[in-house]
């Protein structure tokens, strides 16, 4: 899967042989954390015409024309084209609302291409038509199910342009022509495999393989003024000829073993084989477990301070489990270090103790998936046609997968942190707007203060805890990556809240993400992060007065 190439040189990096899966980057010198390794333009983005007005409207009229519903919506224009377009039901019946859904997405960047086609010098064709796809010739042994898989649905959405493309549109000339229909299936797999976010494809970044324990990141131009260029750079040091490697995971790559490769098979159609996945001798740290046998359980259930606490400090001794890694979950067996038993899910066990210790592996592998339904919005939790009712059927459902993921899995678990956050998204979200709302009524102000300030203190304690979550992985990547968004929130509600001693507070979490933010954010962001710092030097008396009155009132 790996080639090693000279960055350094543009000719080796042209002159390549498409007769062969190309590996990727290997560093011609050694980078230090930070170092810009490569900064490109994409070749091409295949766009999903979402927002922009004008590139929708030439998307319509150059692909499947120009049909719109009469609408008196005036945010037509933000609707998702993704939803809006309509599959012939004949074509679907057998499908799965998944699968549907990315058959759209597929039709999309057909439409797309189409529309940039004729634009496309033969050297940038050259250049997209280069990159790795599977192959559309030899679908026998050589060729994994993924891959399989990928050709399938690709041909799927191809059948699908030819009858929805409308007459006399770029997309219909290109889907009714032998040739082009080849071209397109060849397009559709390199989108598949090689497209980063938006439906941006590119020359040489495209080639950098997946890591679950990359040594690069890839981000925006440190000045935020040109949105299409990416800049891979080094999230670690890196030797001179180490392969570099990023991750197509975004923050799965803070999950376990099953979670991730499902992610892979399903985006990317491959079954991972980096090192953190491959490896047997490693434990998956992401899944860590209180141990089936010698923790005093309660069936599957964990008792309350087994659930919430780290168990490393003071009297609380637990002893942790972990799955072995290259493993599907119904395989993997969980081993103890203080025990020394190993533990598997086998479902003819005969033994009480057996079932039970089986029954903790089963439903923990049960409560990944299902917190993973839930993150990717496939679970069946339903919405009724009142937005503020939905929004309380989804935090309802967050809490109650929260509380499922820390009574089964632990509080070392990828699926009590994952779901915690995604608690604390919500809650940092609501919290401008309900303070900005605040100063109508005494009695229920210091009634929201008091609420607003446990929020604070619940976001804090999650986020920590996900900080020395992610530490404990040893991953080459700074926790940052991850926890970046959710920090800087957290800072900013302490320095709305005024007084100099929140301000302060807010300064400590900032410092923890300073680094990152100087090596891989923009110009803007580092700006906003220096703000969020020195809000308490700059805490003038009368403003901190205010506030801290204000603050006193439920104190
Ligand atoms: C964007 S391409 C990466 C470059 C590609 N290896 C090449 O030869 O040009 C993605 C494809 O590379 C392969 N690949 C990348 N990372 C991998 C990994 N960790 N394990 C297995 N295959 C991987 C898979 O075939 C995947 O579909």
């Amino acid at each position: 899967m790996t080639e090693v190439r000279d960055l350094s040189s543009q000719k080796a990096a042209a002159a390549i042989d498409s007769s062969c899966q190309y590996g990727l980057f290997a560093s011609s010198k050694a980078y230090k954390k930070g170092d810009a390794i490569l900064s490109e333009s994409p070749l091409i983005i295949l766009k999903h015409p979402s927002e922009p007005d004008k590139v929708r409207s030439q998307f319509d009229k150059s692909c499947f024309a120009a049909k719109k519903k009469p609408s008196n919506d005036k945010d037509e224009k933000d609707d998702n084209i993704i939803i809006d377009l309509t599959l012939p039901a004949s074509s679907t019946k057998d499908l799965t609302a998944h699968h549907i859904k990315k058959i759209k997405g597929l039709a999309l960047a057909a439409a797309s291409y189409a529309m940039h086609r004729p634009n496309l010098t033969d050297e940038t064709k050259e250049k997209l038509f280069q990159l790795y796809h599977p192959s559309t010739n030899n679908q026998g042994d050589g060729v994994s199910d993924e891959e399989k898989s990928a050709l399938k649905l690709v041909n799927q959405a191809l059948k699908i342009c030819q009858q929805i493309a409308a007459p006399d549109t770029s997309l219909n000339r290109l889907v009714q022509d032998a040739k082009g229909a080849d071209e397109l299936i060849n397009l559709l797999l390199i989108y598949s495999c090689n497209a980063f976010e938006g439906g941006r494809i590119y020359h040489r970044l495209s080639r950098a393989n997946h890591s679950c324990n990359p040594n690069a990141i890839v981000g925006g131009s440190s000045s935020g003024d040109d949105d299409d260029v990416s800049v891979l750079k080094a999230a670690c040091d890196i030797a001179e000829g180490e392969e570099i490697t990023i991750s197509y995971l975004g923050s799965y790559l803070y999950a376990g073993y099953p979670t991730r490769q499902r992610v892979l098979k399903d985006s990317k159609y491959f079954t991972c084989q980096c090192d953190r996945c491959s490896s047997t001798v490693h434990s998956d740290l992401a899944s860590c477990l209180p141990c089936p046998v010698c923790h005093p359980r309660t069936g599957r259930y964990l008792d309350e301070d087994v659930m919430f606490d780290e168990g490393d400090e003071g009297d609380l001794t637990v002893s942790y489990a972990t799955p072995k890694n290259g493993m599907i979950a119904e395989e993997r067996s969980i081993e103890c270090k203080g025990c020394n038993k190993i533990t598997s899910f086998n479902p003819n066990e005969q033994s009480m103790r057996k079932k039970k210790e089986a029954a903790c592996v089963n439903y923990m592998n049960k409560a990944e998936e299902k917190v993973y339904d839930r993150l990717e919005g496939n679970d069946s939790v339903t919405s009724g046609s009142d937005g503020d009712k939905n929004l309380d059927v989804e935090k309802e459902a967050n809490e109650q997968f929260y509380e499922m993921a820390t009574s089964i899995c632990g509080a070392k678990h990828w699926t009590t942190h994952f779901m915690n956050l995604s608690l604390i998204e919500e809650s940092l979200a609501n919290f401008q707007s309900t303070f900005m709302s605040m100063g109508q009524n005494a009695a229920e102000d210091a009634e929201t203060m008091e609420e607003l300030l446990t929020g604070i203190a619940e976001a804090a304690d999650g986020i920590e805890r996900a900080w020395m979550y992610a530490s404990g992985l040893n991953l080459k990547t700074d926790p940052s990556q991850w926890l970046f968004d959710y920090t800087v929130g957290l800072a900013r509600a302490l320095v709305s809240l005024g007084d100099a001693k929140s301000q302060q507070y807010a300064a400590q979490w900032i410092s923890k993400v300073e680094d990152y933010a100087e090596a891989f954010e923009s110009d803007g962001m580092q700006k906003v992060v220096s703000s969020l710092k020195n809000a308490w030097k700059r805490h003038t008396s009368s403003e901190g007065e205010e506030s801290d009155k204000k603050r006193q009132k439920v104190d």
